[in-house]
């Protein structure tokens, strides 16, 4: 079981090698204008990717690799008081959108992660951050689901399988936090 997993994991690796390079390098470039331009990123998943959500914006504010300059990183995920709230008063699928309502200014990076790219809370938020001019980066897997088509760029891993997906995404988001990083 061990060493499948570990094939598997080594498998999708080359899949997104071989496939994702370039849109990688395109992340990599919306993130950097982002950070240049002095706008900020906020980042949204459920479950597993509401963590990637967090640990890439911890990377932004605390640090990457490098000692360099504290980066506006916000994982809208955290803050329970407003999760609950506009949970309870609007519903589950406004928890994200909301907040980026509240927080979005254009120029701003809105990065949606979700496995499926069909969680209704990351695609309401993908269309309040395109309201609000937020560049809009989706990162997913499967087919791509819903996502395609709500975000300027979905990068879809290749693969079906949730953990495989998450993955490459939180490698993904490493690469991102390294652009960012060469940016200082
Ligand atoms: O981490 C895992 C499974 O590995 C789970 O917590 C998973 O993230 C949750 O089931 C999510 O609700 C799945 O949502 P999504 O990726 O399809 O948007
Ligand atoms: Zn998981």
């Amino acid at each position: 079981m061990v060493l499948n997993e570990l094939k598997d994991h080594q498998n999708i690796i080359q899949k997104v090698i071989d496939t994702l390079s370039g849109d990688i390098e395109a992340a990599c470039e919306m993130i950097i204008s982002t950070i240049k331009s002095g706008n900020k990123v906020l980042l949204a998943g459920n479950g597993g990717s509401a963590a990637d959500a967090q640990h890439i914006a911890a990377e932004l504010s605390g640090r990457f690799i490098k000692h360099r300059k504290a980066l506006p990183g916000i994982a809208l995920t955290v803050d329970t008081s407003a999760l609950t709230a506009i949970a309870n008063d609007y519903g589950y699928e406004h928890v994200f959108a909301r907040q980026v309502e509240a927080y979005a200014q254009p120029g701003d990076l809105f990065i949606g992660i979700s496995t499926s790219g069909n969680s209704p809370g990351i695609l309401n938020a993908f269309d309040t951050a395109t309201q609000f001019k937020c560049k809009t980066l989706g990162l997913s897997g499967r087919d791509g689901g819903k996502m395609n088509g709500k975000c300027q760029l979905n990068i879809i891993v290749p693969s079906d399988i949730t953990a495989r997906i998450q993955e490459m995404h939180i490698l993904i988001g490493h690469i991102l936090c390294k652009a960012v990083d060469d940016l200082f």
